[in-house]
């Protein structure tokens, strides 16, 4: 289909005609209802268009890492891999906003950040959340590359080239990035700036995801599921690691079966669920049981696991997450044994505020999930920080 609608009119009198059982034909750039025939087309009844995106190939050139960010990215992975197993006793530590809605606050974020990583990264291996993809319960901003005005008008285009641009000046300040991947193919467009990926609580189970996961070149947490099933993500963990062929398209953007060597390096992260938390030293222990079942011992996953102070486990709360990596903290520092990793929601201002265009927004805020604030967020690395210290005497 080469054209499209030309307005919300004709995007309304497509819809009045598709309830009339009339088909909506798209020729030219010109909207028609029917085809010429009469009989009205059997494919794309419900597309209103197809826009064209560039490439992954043109993208990654026009918006190149230069050397020092390839240089970061490759040595933050073999850095997260040797956390994840074991053998470098700092603790993974990956904070940021719930989502990245403006790029000078990211940047700003960012270089506040750098800052706690070279005061604390004898103890602590710091990523940033640099979330661009939101998986939504059922309707809501679905991220910076979804719709990068915040007004509903989806121009992914400008919102692909804008995320990739704020990946360069988060690798730029010096630190390596996480995100979560929700699309499946917008890896192509990204990973290759990415250090740690996430597959959400609401595609742990999606065989989509798995597959994408197993062809990852980064370690990748599988979140438990929404209603707190962790057999679902140790399942995951397990699918991941074994070579896959599957739907997906090339860097030319050419759709392409694609075949994955398999990521060992899936890993498990309990986020709590709609019925409460699940990171306490019972939960964490029966999560290892569990994952020890299934995966091999000299597996990431058998070695630890990453705790999600927000989302189910604080009830999406900055106080409780607060509190919570607190509580983790105390963990840690007496030795309990399983956790490689804790993911905290954190932003410039504390709290969240409802989605809107820039200009309408409190500069810093979350406009997703609620996240702590920056003064409070540098307190808990301290902790977390001095947290591992204690854990170092004990060993
Ligand atoms: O992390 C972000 C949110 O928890 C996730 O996108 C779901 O949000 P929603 O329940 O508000 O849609
Ligand atoms: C959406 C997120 O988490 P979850 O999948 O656990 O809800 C997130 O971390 O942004």
């Amino acid at each position: 289909m080469t054209g499209t609608f030309q307005d919300q009119d004709d995007i309304r009198a497509a819809q009045e005609a598709l309830a009339r059982g009339h088909n909506p034909l798209v020729a030219g750039g010109v909207t028609r209802w029917e085809d010429e025939v009469g009989i009205g087309r059997i494919i794309n009844r419900r597309i209103i268009e197809l826009e064209p995106l560039p490439t992954p190939a043109q993208v990654l050139s026009d918006y190149q890492l230069d050397q020092a960010s390839r240089k970061l990215v490759v040595s933050s992975r073999e850095a997260i891999r040797d956390t994840l197993y074991g053998r470098d006793d700092r603790l993974l530590v990956i904070v940021g906003p719930c989502s990245i809605h403006d790029p000078k606050a990211a940047l700003d974020y960012a270089q506040r950040l750098a800052g706690v990583q070279g005061e604390l990264g004898k103890d602590l291996l710091i990523v940033m959340r640099v979330y661009f993809e939101k998986p939504r319960t059922t309707v809501g901003w679905k991220g910076l590359i979804n719709d990068p005005d915040i007004d509903g008008s989806h121009h992914i285009q400008k919102g692909l080239l804008l995320a990739r641009r704020i990946l360069l000046d988060v690798l730029r300040a010096g630190l390596p990035a996480a995100t979560e991947f929700l699309e499946p193919t917008s890896p192509q467009f990204i990973s290759d700036a990415i250090s740690w990926g996430a597959i959400g609580a609401r595609n742990t189970e999606s065989q989509v995801h798995r597959q994408l996961a197993s062809g990852l070149s980064m370690p990748v947490g599988f979140k438990n599921a929404t209603d707190g099933d962790v057999g679902v993500a140790v399942d995951s963990c397990f699918t991941s690691a074994q070579q896959h062929t599957f739907f997906g398209i090339n860097h030319e953007g050419r759709a392409s079966a694609v075949q994955t060597l398999g990521n060992p390096d899936c890993h498990l992260v309990l986020r709590g669920s709609s019925h409460g938390p699940n990171c306490d030293p019972e939960s964490v222990r029966q999560a290892m049981e569990r994952v020890r079942q299934e995966m091999p011992s000299n597996s990431a996953a058998a070695h630890g696991l990453i705790i999600d102070a927000s989302h189910g486990n604080s009830g999406k709360d900055e106080v409780r997450q607060a509190q919570l990596v607190e509580q983790l903290a105390q963990r840690i520092g007496q030795g309990e044994p399983g956790i490689t990793g804790l993911m905290m929601e954190s932003f410039i201002e504390g709290g969240n505020q409802p989605a809107a265009p820039l200009d309408q927004l409190v500069y810093g805020r979350s406009i997703t999930d609620r996240c702590i604030s920056w003064p409070r967020t540098e307190q808990l690395l301290q902790n977390l920080a001095a947290a591992v210290r204690a854990r170092r005497q004990l060993a």
